[in-house]
């Protein structure tokens, strides 16, 4: 069991306030005191990567007052943690986060004074959340009489590009990792990362996108040739649909890598959508586990795909917050260069597609985008296309998407999906397949969302009343 290592991570929820991250040291404990070398990564305490979100554009807005009150609040929510954990006021734990938050007061000062909030200064801004949470595992680990040490991302050897807000590592990142982790380990050592962040080569912070934690669990994962990464959520694994929206969702005992990408790829908040892309060469197993069920065994992520006979799909998700970009005129987009330079401008742009369709009569492309992007995308059209071309935009759309491994070669999938919708009087805006054939998605109105997801989840009785009754 002593050559076993397992990378966890835990969420905001798991490192919410003391208790939390108390009783999530305590299942990494389980694993250590059995002779399990671990590494822990962790995510900010919940709700703390949106405040510093907040705080960081109400500095760069001018208002630094409402920015102050949010960095006090933070103040006192770490500093109580750190005393629940039983850290000393003079502790170097109390004096470490003490300086950090002057650090993050300076940086927000600095967007303040400038009124300018670049991705660089952001994500320096945003990864404070991490920083801060990882000597609070520290403290909770060594309250249960083990050793551990607290690091950055970078201090963990992650390198990433310099795409600040979405950065992704460098191949170079996985043997530095090796090794400023391989001794701490070696010498009984329990190392505790903050997810979500790396550092440019010349040492700027980057974050690696909403929900990143995951991303670094699965990079130092793969650089250590770890058995398994356990990825510890407040849901059972990976379900059927967003437990929030559909009730009777249920948890899928295996699925792989790709229908993973796919999930988290159209809006399943569970996983990022790059978490498995560091563990597919090596094969490495991802668990997602409930901390309030240990024992459970949740949902576990492999290489290959695990189909039940006669159930094309395992689960339905949805993107909100999306817009339809239609591009128009006639004539113009059959041209190719025209059709190249429309991808060209937004891939200079950096902007995701979350759908594209084209009518065959190369009249009109449709671009769904998150709504976030859709103004730089409106620009990025109409700065570098040169031809006339009529642009516009729908607000208020979502994405819904059903993903499956099963549906593969399967007749009636999609006339399935779309009968469901039908019958709940919703209106299909864009249809798109992926040729992969493991996901069929569609554009419908954002309001009409939920009871979208709960009608398609029914249709393929994937609810856990169905699987009761079998
Ligand atoms: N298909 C799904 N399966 C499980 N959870 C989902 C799914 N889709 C959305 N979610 C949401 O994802 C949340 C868990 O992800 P997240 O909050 O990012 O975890 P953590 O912060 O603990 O890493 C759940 O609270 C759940 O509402
Ligand atoms: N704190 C970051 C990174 C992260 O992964 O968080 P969580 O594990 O709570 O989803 C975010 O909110 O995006």
């Amino acid at each position: 069991m002593s050559d076993t290592l397992l990378v966890m991570k835990f969420g905001g929820t798991n490192m919410q306030d003391a208790r939390a991250i108390r009783h999530s040291a305590s299942l990494a404990g389980r694993s250590i005191t059995l002779g399990v070398r671990v590494v822990v990564v962790v995510s900010a305490m919940a709700g703390v990567t949106n405040s510093l979100l907040t705080l960081a554009d109400a500095a760069e807005g001018g208002d630094i007052a409402a920015a102050n009150d949010e960095i006090a609040a933070l103040r006192t929510r770490h500093f109580g943690a750190a005393q629940e954990l039983g850290a000393a006021p003079d502790s170097s734990a109390v004096r470490e986060i003490r300086e950090m938050h002057e650090t993050l007061r300076q940086a927000v000062y600095g967007v303040y004074l400038l009124r300018e909030l670049t991705p660089r200064s952001r994500d320096l801004i945003v990864a404070f959340g991490e920083r801060l949470s990882a000597p609070l595992m520290a403290l909770a680990l060594e309250g249960q009489g083990l050793r551990a040490h607290h690091l950055t991302g970078g201090e963990a050897g992650i390198l990433t590009d310099q795409h600040f807000g979405n950065a992704k590592p460098l191949p170079t990142t996985y043997e530095r990792v090796k090794d400023r982790l391989s001794g701490l380990l070696a010498a009984g050592v329990t190392p505790v990362v903050s997810g979500f962040m790396g550092e440019t080569e010349r040492g700027a912070i980057t974050t690696l996108g909403r929900g990143g934690t995951d991303f670094s669990a699965t990079i130092i994962g793969k650089a250590l040739g770890a058995n398994e990464v356990w990825a510890w959520k407040d849901v059972d694994g990976v379900m059927s649909a967003d437990p929030r929206v559909v009730k009777d969702a249920r948890n899928i005992e295996i699925l792989s890598y790709g229908e993973v990408m796919e999930l988290a790829y159209f809006g399943a908040k569970v996983l990022h959508p790059l978490a498995v892309t560091p563990l597919q060469d090596s094969g490495i197993p991802l668990r997602v586990k409930s901390a309030a069920d240990p024992d459970f065994p949740g949902t576990l992520v492999q290489a290959e795909a695990h189909d039940e006979a006669g159930q094309p799909v395992k689960a339905v998700t949805a993107i909100r917050g999306v817009s339809i970009i239609n591009i128009s005129g006639a004539g113009v987009l059959g041209i190719p260069e025209v059709i190249a330079s429309v991808f060209d401008a937004i891939a200079r742009e950096n902007i995701t597609l979350l759908m594209v369709s084209q009518s065959s009569s190369m009249s009109n492309v449709s671009l769904a985008v998150q709504s976030g992007d859709a103004e730089r995308t409106l620009s990025a059209l109409r700065a570098g296309v040169s031809r006339e071309l009529k642009v516009d935009q729908q607000s208020g759309v979502a994405v819904l998407a059903i993903v499956g491994s099963g549906m593969r070669g399967q007749k009636g999938v999609s006339a399935r999906m779309f009968t469901a919708l039908a019958a709940h009087d919703v209106n299909i805006l864009m249809i798109s397949q992926g040729s992969s054939e493991l996901n069929v998605s569609v554009a419908i109105e954002g309001s009409q969302v939920d009871d979208a997801t709960r009608a398609v989840h029914a249709a393929f009785s994937l609810g856990q009343s169905v699987e009761a009754a079998d």
